[in-house]
């Protein structure tokens, strides 16, 4: 792999916490890496480091190739950064917001027609270029916050959980637009809470206080739990989550609508633990073995432990 990423023992703390734990990684060209975890993980921080906006504690990380605490400036140069309250003016058009950055960059005139035409273009944002960007839907101002990340062609792009708070149908355009990008060959980094989002990466770190418990494929990490898992459908499935949960033999739960996700030291165990759900007066509906997906391995990794 030809690493555009790499970090060694990348840490940061801020007084007693530790955001960022001695995180080891190496990004390759083309990766769209997906940074998951819950809120607080570390992922905002993880990114203010490669970004070269916060110094670190400990540790080093190179990005296209410099240095993040000597060389910011050539770093800020080739990447695309959209913050999670990325800096777009609502008072401003669509076409202003991105002339706006266009002059921040200092992409030379001549070259801006065929660049803001094909950002348009990509974004779906060609019918509103007049519209003011506070009166576009939150899907369309992050299409705009991602025009604006792009538009001096950057390599690297990193995207703060750029798709929190917009509708369904909306994250999907976004995604399509990411893969059309990692396409031409930029190199995507991406931190999300969604773990359906997550399953789009191509490859995926999974953050918990400050440290990645698992860096690989969606496919192999789902695969790597090395524990079987069950799907059990009750009527009360709240009430059958706290009791699943102090039975020997689980390793964890989780709540899907009426159903339970429950990993299981070993398979058979399901049985017992449908006996108990019984003898407390809870009706079991059925049960099957399933594969995890990645918010079960999630899960598992973090109660599991
Ligand atoms: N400037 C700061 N000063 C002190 N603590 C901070 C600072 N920035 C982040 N933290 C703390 O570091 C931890 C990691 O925060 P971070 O924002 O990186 O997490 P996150 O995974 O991005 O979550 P979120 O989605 O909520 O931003 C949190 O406990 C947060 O409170």
């Amino acid at each position: 792999m030809n690493p555009v990423i790499r970090t060694d023992n990348l840490t940061k703390g801020f007084g007693p916490l530790t955001a960022v734990d001695g995180l080891t990684l190496e990004i390759g060209k083309g990766e769209l890496f997906g940074l998951v975890g819950p809120d607080g993980a570390g992922k905002t921080t993880t990114m203010r480091l490669l970004t070269a906006i916060m110094e670190p504690s400990s540790g080093e990380a190179w990005v296209a190739g410099h240095s993040v605490r000597t060389e910011g400036e050539r770093i800020k140069e080739r990447i695309g950064y959209m913050s999670q309250r990325f800096g777009l003016y609502e008072e401003l058009t669509v076409m202003e917001n991105i002339t706006f950055y266009a002059d921040l960059y200092e992409v030379p005139k001549r070259e801006r027609p065929p660049r803001f035409e094909r950002l348009l273009g990509f974004s779906n944002l060609t019918p509103f270029r007049d519209r003011l960007a506070g009166k576009l839907s939150g899907g369309m101002k992050q299409k705009l916050g991602l025009a604006c990340a792009l538009i001096h062609t950057p390599e690297i792009l990193f995207l703060d959980e750029p798709t929190n708070g917009v509708d369904p149908v909306s994250r999907r355009d976004f995604w399509r637009i990411l893969y059309d990008l990692l396409k031409e060959g930029i190199t995507i980094f991406v931190s999300t809470a969604y773990l359906d989002e997550a399953e789009r990466c191509t490859r995926v770190g999974l953050m918990h206080r400050g440290r990645i418990l698992v860096d690989d494929t969606p496919a192999r990490i789902k695969g790597s739990l090395g524990f079987p898992m069950v799907e059990l459908w009750t009527g009360e499935a709240r009430l059958a989550e706290e009791i699943v949960r102090g039975t020997d033999g689980v390793r964890s739960v989780s709540i899907y609508g009426d159903k339970l996700h429950v990993s299981l030291e070993r398979s058979g165990i399901e049985e017992l633990v449908a006996g108990r759900l019984k003898g407390e007066g809870i009706e079991v509906k059925g049960h099957r073995p399933i594969l995890p997906s990645l918010e079960d391995v999630f899960i598992a990794m973090v109660e599991g432990k």
